[in-house]
């Protein structure tokens, strides 16, 4: 079921988390309520180990929430067995995360043209789509390379390409610029805010990176487990132009 949006795309009512730990129990999520809108940009921020990578992992039916619901795209996942989510995973989201998590030995166009293989995808679409896609993130003339060829901003950009080959609804990024310089931060969160722009795709981000808030189409601040706020932040400035001179 698409999103649309009077239709989160990504709903979460009153899911809490815990862990274990030895004979201690923390909780991380406090009965927390979100919904994500379809097409936008939406960065959940706050600090280290406040639970931002726990909801995304819950969220995107990666971890189970201990209760509470959890609806993506209209879909109930606490109620989808293990075959069925890993289906939904496949068929409708895409992840990038800080690592980027490439494959050694697998060019920077067989990355991206692997899940699509697993999609069921002919071989001839998956090349055109992985082909696209790389040049989408800038990546056209550098798609023969492998990953040890590769900058650590290339290298995601290929993680971000990967996930866009796949035209997922929603699209998961866990601190996508924690490991990257000014610069190539700069470059991920441009494409970032792209997709969700030019291909109507959910971009939800976690990041406690202040570079990344200006960019996004909504904020929500995260503490201890709790949404704090939700807001529509200020777009960085654009630089001046020039007067005319006479
Ligand atoms: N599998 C696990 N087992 C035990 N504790 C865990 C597990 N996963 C996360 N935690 C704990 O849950 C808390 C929240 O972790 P989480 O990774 O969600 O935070 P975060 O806000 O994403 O942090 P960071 O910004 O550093 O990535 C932390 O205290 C972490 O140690």
């Amino acid at each position: 079921m698409a999103a649309t949006s009077t239709n989160p795309a990504l709903q979460a009512l009153n899911v809490r988390k815990s862990f274990v730990s030895g004979r201690l129990e923390s909780t991380v999520l406090h009965d927390l309520t979100l919904d994500v809108r379809a097409g936008e940009l939406t960065l959940i921020a706050g600090p280290s180990g406040c639970g931002k990578s726990t909801l995304l992992a819950i969220l995107s039916g990666l971890q189970p929430a201990d209760a509470g619901q959890v609806r993506a795209l209209g879909h109930e996942l606490g109620g989808m067995s293990m075959r069925a989510l890993e289906h939904f995973r496949l068929q409708h989201t895409g992840f990038v995360f800080q690592g980027f998590n490439l494959f050694p030995a697998l060019s920077a166009l067989e990355q991206v043209e692997l899940p699509l293989s697993y999609m069921g995808l002919a071989k001839s679409a998956a090349r055109r789509r992985a082909v696209e896609s790389l040049e989408e993130v800038g990546l056209g003339p550098r798609m023969q390379l492998l990953p040890a060829e590769l900058s650590g901003g290339e290298k995601q950009r290929v993680a971000i390409a990967r996930a866009l080959a796949k035209q997922p609804e929603l699209l998961f990024a866990d601190e996508p610029t924690s490991a990257l310089d000014a610069a190539n931060g700069q470059i991920v969160i441009d494409i970032l805010h792209r997709i969700a722009r030019n291909h109507g795709t959910t971009v939800l981000c976690v990041s406690h990176d202040p570079r990344l808030v200006g960019h996004a189409d909504r904020v929500l601040a995260m503490e201890d487990g709790r949404i704090l706020s939700d807001h529509v932040p200020t777009p960085p400035a654009e630089p001046k132009a020039k007067e005319p001179s006479a």
